[in-house]
């Protein structure tokens, strides 16, 4: 069972890999995500300088995911591209996610990822929820334009963005239409969490999590429709472009649903965040055995294929 997709011309020896945030803001973490069966990985969005983020408690579990406010803590980009110089390209490709306050802070990180000549692939996080007072540029259509003819002329090699979700078709298609006007952004990473979710503890009658009056991203099984609605409404939206899937996976189901729908690549957040690493060994498993009663030997043969009625 070939479990394999290529990504930019590279076979993956799994479609799988970390989300962003998760099990990777530090060297301990990245390495245990290299030494896993992920097929990829990709670092915790980074800023120009080191952050502490918000005050705790800044992430909870919920029934069926998690809310998290965490505030883009993170040891600054000389950390993670000190991680990018080290990583073996041969055990896996390194994304390198940037989501700096400002765009001269994401000019500058992307000037030194250019400089370091890393084969690490750029990871545009354009959909942070939860730093206070800033809205997320991939809501505000015409900065997420600027932003993308801004790093396009700054940075010479393909890139990527890692985007919100949208709740609109008439929005699917206006992002679209400004993504498809930059070949050099060459994959759309769809979803991040569900910006500004509450939940609420019934006995103490209070919020889960301290920033933001307990207001944060959803993320985990909550948002698996609204996940595969974005990776499938780009997917075919944005035909030049792969698609790297991200939102409510937690088993072989989910991962396949995601390939169906148009991903390469497969994400997983929540799920890792309380699984650790070792999950990837079971969504090989379960990927496998879904092919293997499918009758599917390559992932090729049905990543995309989604039917309608
Ligand atoms: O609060 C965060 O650090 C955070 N949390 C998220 O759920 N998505 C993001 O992109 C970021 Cl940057």
């Amino acid at each position: 069972l070939d479990l394999s997709t290529f990504f930019l011309g590279r076979p993956l020896t799994a479609p799988l890999m970390n989300a962003s945030g998760v099990w990777c803001n530090v060297n301990s973490q990245l390495h245990a995500l290299a030494e896993s069966e992920a097929g990829a990985m990709v670092t915790k969005s980074c800023t120009l300088l080191r952050r502490d983020g918000n005050p705790e408690p800044r992430y909870h579990t919920l029934t069926m995911g998690s809310i998290n406010s965490m505030g883009l803590p993170n040891e600054g980009h000389q950390y993670y591209l000190d991680y990018a110089e080290r990583h073996d390209y041969e055990n896996k490709p390194l994304f390198f996610s940037v989501a700096g306050l400002t765009l001269d802070d994401n000019l500058t990180i992307v000037a030194q990822i250019q400089d370091a000549y890393t084969p690490a692939l750029l990871e545009l996080n354009l959909s942070c929820p939860n730093v206070p007072g800033k809205a997320q540029i991939a809501y505000d259509f015409d900065a997420l334009d600027v932003i993308l003819a801004e790093i396009s002329s700054a940075y010479s090699r393909p890139f990527g963005v890692k985007l919100p979700p949208y709740f609109d078709i008439a929005h699917f298609d206006e992002v679209a239409d400004i993504l498809n006007r930059y070949e050099k952004v060459n994959f759309i990473t769809c979803i991040n969490s569900i910006g500004n979710g509450l939940m609420i503890d019934m006995e103490s009658e209070t919020v889960l999590i301290k920033p933001k009056q307990g207001f944060g991203g959803i993320g985990g099984e909550y948002v698996l429709p609204t996940a595969l609605a974005n990776v499938n409404a780009f997917h075919q939206r944005c035909p030049k472009k792969s698609i790297i899937g991200c939102g409510g996976v937690n088993t072989g189901e989910h991962v396949f649903m995601h390939l169906l729908a148009g991903a390469s690549i497969v994400q997983v957040g929540t799920a890792l965040y309380e699984q650790g690493p070792d999950i990837f060994v079971r969504l090989k498993a379960e990927l496998a055995q879904i092919m293997q009663e499918k009758g599917y030997k390559t992932i090729r043969e049905f990543q995309g294929k989604l039917k309608t009625l």
